[in-house]
């Protein structure tokens, strides 16, 4: 695979885009299984296994000062995604794409997009938690995607997504290759399991512009 090739908002990733806006509406969620156009979850995994043990970090929890490493809630690596490769920009170009659809749609002001690569090795896992709290934190919407070849049930690493605070069952999502999922990032508890096999993801949040999200929801 060229990681040069362009990936162009094309027909399939426009239904995709229509798929989760109409999911998200209806539920909140949107889970789609081997979704990702394939000639850019291909390049992203080359990109994510390229990447040397120097240039992921262990996963903190929180955002600059509060950020803490805790062991006990997560044990995986992260590296940010900055577009300074083709490939990286040709993901964030995807995830702009994305953006842009809903806010036409919904009107949602989603103003910026922030992901990393993340490394779970074997038997690592993110306890259950939410990705923002209401009215700390202006991320509204939670992207993940899956770059995992030949994953297998039995490799398990399920992504769980809780309905809201109160399920303790919650849809288990198995990180199959290109798979994508979208959730509102302060209503879906998550969790990620222990996986058997090296377990390689893309996470990422669109964003309120700040000032705007301050204004309307001043921080107590
Ligand atoms: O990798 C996943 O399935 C989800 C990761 C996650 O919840 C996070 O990074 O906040
Ligand atoms: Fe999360």
């Amino acid at each position: 695979m060229d990681s040069k090739t362009p990936v162009k908002s094309d027909s399939s990733s426009e239904s995709l885009y229509e798929t989760i806006t109409d999911d998200l509406v209806r539920q909140g969620y949107s889970i789609n299984p081997e979704a990702l156009p394939p000639s850019l979850a291909k390049a992203l995994y080359q990109q994510v296994l390229e990447l040397n043990q120097a240039e992921f970090d262990t996963a903190g929890i929180g955002r600059q000062q509060a950020h803490t490493v805790d062991t006990r809630v997560r044990t995986d690596e992260i590296c940010w995604i900055n577009g300074s490769t083709n490939t990286g920009q040709n993901w964030l170009n995807w995830a702009g794409g994305l953006r842009e659809y809903i806010n036409s749609q919904l009107f949602l002001g989603l103003f910026s997009f922030e992901s990393h690569f993340a490394h779970y090795g074997p038997g690592d896992f993110y306890k259950r938690h939410l990705d923002a709290f209401k009215g700390e934190s202006n991320r509204l919407l939670s992207l993940v995607v899956y770059l995992n070849p030949e994953w297998e049930e039995e490799d398990k690493g399920e992504l769980v997504l809780y309905r809201d605070e109160h399920d303790m069952t919650g849809i288990k999502v198995s990180p199959t290759f290109g798979t994508v999922v979208a959730f509102l990032s302060e209503d879906f508890p998550h969790e990620v399991l222990p996986a058997k096999r090296d377990r390689y993801s893309i996470a990422g949040w669109y964003r309120l512009n700040n000032s705007i999200g301050n204004r309307i929801d001043p921080p107590r």
